[in-house]
């Protein structure tokens, strides 16, 4: 069965809505704001970029990412594996051209199925609400959290509040950087 990894800046109280800026949020920027830039936090960013095979996105990620992924050197691999979105409203019409092979899901029983098919990890970046039913689902595997030394309160949530069994983790990998910025890699124990 493929891998699917939630990468995930975050912050100490679980947001992580608008980290890079995006208008509308009374803290949007709250990884850079304030923040001292330290390059060793972002490593696993790269390493996880180049150990994708396909990435998975919800509706509105999509949204964020496709008008400006695509052009950006950064994400040079990402252009080139196959990228999956959730979504019941979507249409092939509403995709961007210039991104690659993109399929629209339907459902979670979709992402499920393609979970099964052949083929190396799959990676899904930020799309809080798809992360929180995919988990609630049991079908992440992996957790990348760049977890910053913020409270941030209101905003949208890595992880839901659905009353549930509890889920194990397994930290397989850490590191804390000066800016006190935290790496945890966790395995989700199924
Ligand atoms: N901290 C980080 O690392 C990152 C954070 N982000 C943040 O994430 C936020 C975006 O996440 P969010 O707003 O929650 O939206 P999502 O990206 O999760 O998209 C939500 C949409 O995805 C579709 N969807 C989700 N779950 C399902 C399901 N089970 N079945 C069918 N369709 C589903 C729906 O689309 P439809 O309505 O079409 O049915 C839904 O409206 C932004 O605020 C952005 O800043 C983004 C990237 C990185
Ligand atoms: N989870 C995650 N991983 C990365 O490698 C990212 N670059 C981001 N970016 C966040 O997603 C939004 C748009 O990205 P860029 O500004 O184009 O990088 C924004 O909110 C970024 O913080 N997320």
């Amino acid at each position: 069965m493929r891998t699917l990894i939630s990468s995930a800046f975050v912050s100490l109280d679980g947001v992580v809505e608008a980290p890079g800026g995006e208008p509308g949020y009374r803290n949007a920027g709250w990884t850079f704001k304030d923040i001292e830039f330290v390059p060793e936090a972002y490593e696993i960013k790269g390493r996880e970029q180049e150990e994708s095979t396909a990435i998975l996105m919800g509706r509105l990620s999509y949204e964020v990412f496709s008008p400006v992924w695509p052009d950006r050197e950064e994400f040079a691999h990402y252009k080139t594996i196959p990228k999956y979105v959730v979504s019941t409203t979507l249409t092939d019409k509403d995709l961007v051209s210039n991104w690659g092979e993109t399929t629209i899901l339907r459902s979670l029983d979709e992402v499920a199925a393609l979970k099964e098919t052949k083929g190396g990890s799959i990676i899904i970046h930020g799309s809080a609400t798809l992360n929180r039913s995919l988990s609630d689902a049991g079908l992440i595997d992996r957790y990348h959290l760049l977890v910053f030394p913020l409270l941030l309160g209101a905003g949208k949530r890595l992880f839901s509040n659905t009353d549930k069994d509890a889920q194990k983790l397994k930290l397989v990998e850490y590191q804390a950087f000066s800016n006190g910025v935290q790496k945890n890699v966790f395995d989700v124990v199924h």
